[in-house]
């Protein structure tokens, strides 16, 4: 069941002489318990989507509705009301500085009208969930990176919320701590049933917690869909530069100068599939050498993709038989420009250089 729509949302600023269009006819549904994530490059209009879920942004046109109800115009108590549904944290934390852990809580919990009786209990029911049992009377600034978030996820959770928006909610933390931020808002999405909505530019932390996702450029929704087939196999070149940039389905730089003759290819697989044993037969059948190159395994929640870069080399005939015999087996099959790759790996020297496809292959093998 849907929770959130976004129905035709665009938001418009105004500076100066200046119009920025930030979201742009976005229509959207998230369902009730999933977590969606919401990725793009900076300057996308990912943070301007989110905060139109809870009117922090009002839309110029288009409608919010949270289940079913058309909330765009609430004001007064009704927006008051919306937003204890609705709990937010940011990469910040935006605690309060100079009051304890504690009454950073309490700051929450007096603003959703609970009795005053009520505090220490729900405060320690609080942070227990989040872990920091010992820490009610810590001041912020005596906590790491991941302490703060846990606060302020306690903190955004007081009001028992239904919905969870996260904006760039691990971007400030180091891998091991943001991993560990996703594991308790995994945990807290399956035992409390909340939906989270999460945006970030870090598909690399954030890929294995999301049901759905959207990828957002110049304020428009360019792809979106379950999270294992969109990074498995994107359409959009947004996608793929995310997935290539972030994902690390490239090809070392300094491999570039020493490839193989032959054609190159990118295979990508699926689940638990292995290509060794389609390729050792290519080889045989057809009379090619084919070389892996590159070999990389991504984790989607629990499923995997698992992407080869080879190269394929023998007669014309040969080669062209073969690399027939890949793309009928594999889900998804480029072909890898030589001198792109080339172009690439003298920009960056150290890093991966971007995976660079000949159109002619795209939508071929959908
Ligand atoms: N209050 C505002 N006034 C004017 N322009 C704004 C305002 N808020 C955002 N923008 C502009 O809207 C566009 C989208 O910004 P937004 O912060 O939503 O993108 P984002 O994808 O969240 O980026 P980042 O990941 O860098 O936070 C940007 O061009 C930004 O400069």
């Amino acid at each position: 069941m849907s929770v959130i729509t976004l129905d035709d949302v665009s938001v418009v600023f105004h500076e100066g002489k200046r119009t920025i269009q930030a979201v742009n006819n976005v229509n959207l549904t998230v369902n009730q318990g999933e977590i969606f994530g919401i990725v793009g490059f900076s300057g996308a209009g990912k943070s301007t989507l989110v905060r139109t879920i809870n009117l922090l942004e009002r839309p110029t046109s288009g409608r919010v509705l949270l289940d079913g109800r058309d909330i765009t115009q609430a004001r007064g108590r009704e927006l008051r009301d919306i937003r204890k549904r609705i709990g937010f944290i940011f990469q910040s934390f935006n605690l309060i500085g100079n009051v304890t852990v504690e009454e950073n809580i309490i700051f929450a919990l007096r603003a959703g009208g609970w009795p005053r009786a009520e505090w220490k209990q729900r405060v320690s029911e609080l942070l227990a969930l989040v872990g920091l049992e010992s820490k009610a009377s810590s001041y912020p600034s005596s906590l790491s990176g991941g302490q703060r978030q846990r606060v302020s996820i306690a903190r955004a959770l007081a009001n028992k919320p239904e919905i969870l928006l996260c904006d760039e909610a691990t971007s400030a933390l180091d891998l091991e701590t943001a991993g560990e931020i996703l594991d308790l808002l995994r945990r807290i999405n399956h035992e409390l049933g909340i939906t989270i909505v999460f945006i970030t530019h870090q598909l690399d932390v954030a890929k294995s917690i999301f049901d759905r996702v959207a990828v957002m450029e110049h304020g428009r929704i360019v792809e979106q869909g379950n999270t294992f087939d969109l990074f498995g196999d994107p359409q959009h070149p947004t996608t793929r530069a995310l997935v290539e940039r972030y994902l690390g389905v490239g090809l070392p730089a300094q491999l570039v100068p020493d490839l193989p003759a032959g054609d190159l290819i990118e295979l990508r697989y699926k689940g638990d599939s292995a290509l060794e044993p389609l390729i050792s037969q290519v080889a045989r059948t057809w009379n090619v050498s084919v070389n892996v190159l590159h070999a990389n395994v991504e984790y989607f929640g629990t499923q995997a993709i698992g992407t080869l870069v080879v190269s394929v080399d023998g007669t014309d005939e040969a080669r062209q038989n073969a690399l027939r015999a890949l793309q009928d087996n594999v889900f998804s099959y480029r072909e890898l420009d030589r001198a792109a790759l080339a172009a690439a790996a003298e920009r960056d020297a150290e890093r991966v250089v971007p995976v660079t496809q000949t159109p002619t292959n795209e939508g071929e093998r959908r």
